[in-house]
C-alpha cells in the first residue's frame, strides 16, 4: 500500500501562484475599467473637442513632443504640424470651409459677432433656414420646411437680443458695423420725423435677408475659383507671383487694408473670371411691365420673363473662347451688359464690394499661406 504524501512546498507553490494570478486578473479589469471609461469620456467629449489626438492614456503625446525636441527641426515642429490641420494631407472641402469663412466674414460686418456660441448657433440655424427655401413647403414636424421655419425663429430671437444689447449700450458704443447704421438712421429719422422708420422685425429681416444672400453665393465663388486655379496651372503661377510680392509688403500687417486689395490687379480679373464662367446666380426672373419686342419677339406685359445669365456669360459672340479661363481677357473694357454676375441696374447686388473682398482676402490667404 502507498500513502501519497505531498509536499507542503508543493501547497504554497500553487497558493501563491494563485494569490499572483488574482492579482494580476484584478490589475487588468482596473486597467480595462480605466481604459474604458477614457475611451467613454473622449466619445462624449469628441463632438465639442478640436480636430486632432489625445494620444494614448496617461501619456499623451509625450514621445512624439520629445522626439519632435530631439530631432534636428527644433520642438515647434511639434506644435506646427498640429496646428494646421490643412497640412496634414487630408481631403478639405473647400465649399464646407468656405462656408464657414463667409458666414464669420458676414456675421462680423453686420452685427460684430467673431466668435462665441451666439455664432454657431447663428450658423446652424442660417444653414435649417437655405435648405429649407429649396424644400416643399410642407409645415410638419420632422420636415426641413418645418426645420427651417423653427430656425427662423430661433435667429430672429437671437437678433432681437443683439438689438435689445445695442440699444442699451447706446449707439455710440464701440461697433462700427451694418446693424449700428441701421439703428442709427433709424434715431436720426425718429427725431426729424421724415424718414420712415424701420421696425425691429425689420432690422432682423433685413440681417438674415444680407446672411443669406452673401453666405452661400460667396462660398460658391470661392469654391469654382479654387477649382479653376486647379485647372489652369499658368494662371495660377502669375496669381501666385502677384501675392507673394504682396505678402511681402503686408507680412508684418495683421489685416490687408483697402489699399493692398487695390494692389491685386490680377488677382481681380481672376475674381472677374471665375464669376463670368461660375455664373453663381445663373438667372433672374423679372415681371414683365409693358407690352414690348425683343428682336423681333413680342412680349407681353405680365409675362415672368428670366434673364439667362449663364448664356450671356458663355455666349462666344460675347467672350471668345468662353469656355477657356482667361482672367487676362479683362485687360480690355467689358460690352456693355455683358457682365452680369452681380445684376445690373436697380436690382445691382448689394454686397458686391463685400464679395469682391472677401474674395480677394481669401485669394491672398490661401496662396501666401498653403500649397
Ligand atoms: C459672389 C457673391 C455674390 C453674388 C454672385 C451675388 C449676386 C447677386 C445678384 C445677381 C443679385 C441681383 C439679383 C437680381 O437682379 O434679381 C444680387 C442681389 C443682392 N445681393 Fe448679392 N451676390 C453676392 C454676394 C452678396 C453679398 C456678400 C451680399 C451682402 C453683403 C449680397 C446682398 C445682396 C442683396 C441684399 C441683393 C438684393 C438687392 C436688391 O434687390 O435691391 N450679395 N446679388
Amino acid at each position: 500500500m502507498f500513502e501519497l504524501v505531498e509536499d507542503p512546498c508543493y501547497y504554497c507553490l500553487c497558493f501563491y501562484a494563485v494569490l499572483v494570478l488574482g492579482a494580476l486578473l484584478c490589475l487588468a479589469s482596473q486597467l480595462w475599467k480605466m481604459l474604458k471609461q477614457l475611451n467613454d469620456e473622449e466619445e462624449s467629449w469628441a463632438v465639442d473637442i478640436p480636430p486632432g489626438s489625445l494620444g494614448f492614456p496617461f501619456i499623451g503625446e509625450t514621445v512624439q513632443f520629445m522626439a519632435a525636441i530631439n530631432s534636428g527641426k527644433g520642438f515647434y515642429e511639434f506644435v506646427r504640424v498640429r496646428s494646421l490641420s490643412w497640412e496634414d494631407g487630408a481631403t478639405v472641402i473647400i465649399l464646407d470651409e468656405a462656408l464657414k469663412i463667409t458666414f464669420k466674414a458676414m456675421c462680423k460686418m453686420l452685427l460684430s459677432l467673431e466668435s462665441g456660441q451666439e455664432l454657431e448657433l447663428l450658423q446652424e440655424d442660417v444653414g435649417h433656414v437655405c435648405k429649407a427655401m429649396l424644400a416643399f413647403p410642407l409645415r410638419f414636424p420632422g420636415t426641413r420646411f418645418y426645420k427651417g421655419l423653427q430656425a427662423r425663429k430661433r435667429i430672429m430671437s437671437t437678433l432681437e437680443k443683439i438689438i435689445r444689447r445695442r440699444r442699451r449700450e447706446g449707439l455710440d458704443s464701440k461697433n462700427d458695423d451694418f446693424l449700428q447704421h441701421l439703428l442709427a438712421e433709424d434715431e436720426n429719422s425718429c427725431s426729424d420725423g421724415l424718414m420712415y422708420r424701420l421696425s425691429d422685425a425689420e432690422i432682423q429681416d433685413n440681417i438674415l435677408t444680407m446672411i443669406i444672400a452673401g453666405q452661400d453665393t460667396t462660398a460658391s465663388a470661392i469654391t469654382w475659383m479654387v477649382k479653376y486655379l486647379g485647372e489652369n496651372q499658368k494662371v495660377l503661377d502669375q496669381l501666385k507671383a502677384e501675392q507673394l510680392q504682396l505678402a511681402e509688403k503686408t507680412s508684418k500687417k495683421l489685416f490687408l487694408t483697402l489699399d493692398d486689395l487695390n494692389e491685386m490687379p490680377y488677382a481681380s480679373k481672376v475674381v472677374k473670371e471665375s464669376l463670368r464662367m461660375a455664373s453663381v446666380v445663373p438667372w433672374f426672373p423679372r415681371l414683365v411691365l409693358q407690352d414690348c419686342e425683343i428682336e423681333g419677339y413680342k412680349i407681353k406685359k405680365g409675362w415672368n420673363v428670366n434673364i439667362d445669365v449663364k448664356s450671356i456669360h458663355l455666349d462666344p459672340m460675347v467672350y471668345s473662347e468662353p469656355n477657356n479661363f482667361n482672367p487676362s481677357r479683362f485687360d480690355d473694357e467689358s460690352k456693355p451688359y455683358s457682365f452680369l454676375a452681380f445684376g445690373m441696374g436697380s436690382r445691382t447686388c448689394l454686397g458686391m464690394n463685400m464679395a469682391k473682398a472677401m474674395m480677394l482676402v481669401f485669394l491672398h490667404r490661401f496662396l501666401t499661406t498653403y500649397k
